[in-house]
């Protein structure tokens, strides 16, 4: 406790070795509920000293200029995310922005930016399209044989698991139509909580000693060794070494642009370099955005009234397009995009953003009349995502599903006060991808679908030990042919 003591900063007191985190080292609470626990406790500061696990001094970020301080103005002193990957073990993972550090973080964030932008979004419809088709027939099919009640993260997993994989590599993910096959079985080694989800988070945010002596690996090697395997089947039907072969048409993927992009500036196309590009468009891909799909459904199906207005906005547009979706139609649905912030809101896939120091920097007094702090280079600073989403007085009544809060509000408006997709320098890349992967699939099944909790749905409950939040028994959705004439 000693430490932010002697420095004159408030904060909780911690207990030997677990610091202020016990309840989530116990499996009680999920990490960014700590958090958000530390966050309410101190309403009045800008920021709170707290002791993360092995009584870690670390900063918890409080108020709202503290925050934009940390993720925008002062940036360049708060570069790097905490993450705990060892490169030798996960040579993919090492090219993920989001885990890449220094001047490599700048590489790879550059490189894939160009992919993200509306036109590329647009140019991916095709793709998107083609399995919205797959999850329609596949869904009509369970209900045609009265099986109308889904687990809503493996459904959608599945819908975004093919969108990558073909939207990335014009592949056929075939996750549809066989249960084995490796994209879905994929699922079964990342991101779902385990026994071991704990050790894994502990060993990723807090622990890199933990992480050698349990060999972590944030993609297992099976998963690795995999993706290795069919992105070189891949490059090597679009190359031969060092140039690009004849295709009788060009592809119009992830990959391809990739290729495109090193062609244009005379760089390799180097197998580890493509395999680490693509890991991210995989890694990222598929997980935010079918976790954002099943969590919105939850909502529409507790919120009949929401639903029912989404659905008018869904065949008000799809009529005006010839029932198409598009890239242009789903700009026309403001509620669709409103109920997704609403539903990232409620349920951010990280609770928590955690920043290091990489540059000593100097934090204003805790409050008048105290000393600023000189930040050493390597302290962690949290910012409590889920905390600020929660907060009343940002956001009234803030434990309500209401997506009119987000109908009106200029992006600009968001700023330090929505932070589903983070903020600043660092924030997401691929969240337009993300937000239309995830709009297209919805308006597939809600405009023949009502939903309502289903009969078999165990009690919902956010799982305490995984990275990112992950719904601990499934969510069980039942659909219910809409009469539309
Ligand atoms: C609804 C879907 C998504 C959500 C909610 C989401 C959310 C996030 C969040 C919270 C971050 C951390 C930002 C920060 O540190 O400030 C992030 C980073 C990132 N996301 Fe997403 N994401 C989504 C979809 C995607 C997709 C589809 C891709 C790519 C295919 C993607 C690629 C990335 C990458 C590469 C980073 C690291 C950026 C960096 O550190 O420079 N995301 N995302």
């Amino acid at each position: 406790w000693s430490f932010w003591h002697r420095h004159g900063i408030r904060g909780p007191r911690g207990v030997p070795i677990l610091g202020n985190m016990s309840e989530f080292f116990l499996g009680q609470k999920h990490y960014g509920d700590v958090y958000q626990n530390i966050y309410e406790a101190h309403p009045h500061l800008p920021y709170v000293g707290i002791y993360r696990l092995f009584n870690e001094p670390a900063v918890l970020v409080r108020s709202q200029e503290m925050i934009k301080e940390i993720m925008i103005r002062s940036f360049h002193h708060f570069q790097d995310n905490v993450l705990w990957v060892s490169r030798k073990r996960d040579p993919i993972v090492s090219f993920n922005p989001f885990v890449a550090k220094g001047d490599q973080w700048k590489n790879m964030r550059a490189e894939i930016l160009p992919i993200f932008t509306p036109n590329k979004v647009r140019a991916s419809f095709p793709h998107i399209n083609s399995i919205c088709r797959k999850l329609e027939a596949f869904v009509s099919q369970k209900v045609k044989n009265s099986e109308n009640s889904f687990e809503c993260k493996d459904l959608f997993s599945k819908y975004t698991l093919d969108v990558v994989a073909s939207a990335g590599y014009g592949l056929d993910g075939a996750s549809f139509t066989n249960t084995k096959s490796d994209f879905t079985q994929l699922v079964e080694h990342l991101f779902m909580p385990n026994n071991w989800s704990l050790l894994e988070t502990i060993a990723l945010l807090f622990s890199p000693l933990l992480g050698n002596i349990i060999k972590y690996c944030y993609a297992p090697p099976q998963v690795q060794h995999w993706l290795r395997g069919i992105i070189e089947k891949v490059l090597e039907s679009r190359r031969s070494p060092g140039t690009l072969k004849e295709l009788p048409s060009k592809p119009n993927d992830f990959l391809q642009w990739l290729i495109d992009g090193r062609q244009k500036s005379h760089e390799p196309i180097d197998v580890p370099t493509m395999v680490g590009h693509c890991g991210t468009f995989l890694l990222e891909g598929f997980e935010t955005s079918s976790s954002l799909m099943a969590f919105a459904l939850y909502e529409y199906a507790k919120h009949p009234s929401v639903q029912e207005r989404l659905q008018n906005e869904i065949d008000d547009v799809l009529a005006r397009y010839s029932g198409e979706i598009s890239y242009e139609a789903i700009q026309e649905m403001p509620y669709l995009g409103a109920t997704l912030y609403e539903t990232l809101r409620l349920y951010p896939p990280m609770m928590a953003l955690l920043k290091h120091c990489t540059k000593e920097f100097e934090l204003p007094a805790q409050s008048p009349g105290g000393k600023s702090f000189i930040v050493p280079e390597g302290m962690v600073f949290v910012i409590p995502v889920k905390a600020v989403h929660y907060d009343g007085e940002l956001y009234e009544n803030p434990l309500l599903f209401q997506p009119e809060r987000f109908l009106d509000q200029s992006d600009s408006s968001r700023n330090g006060l929505f932070l589903g997709f983070g903020e600043g320098p660092r924030m997401c890349p691929g969240m337009r991808f993300g937000l239309a992967q995830s709009k297209a699939g919805i308006i597939t099944l809600l405009s023949k679908y009502s939903v309502s909790i289903s009969e078999n749905s165990k009690p919902f409950k956010i799982s305490t030990t995984t990275f990112l939040t992950a719904p601990q028994e499934g969510i069980w959705i039942s659909f219910k042919e809409r009469n539309t004439k």
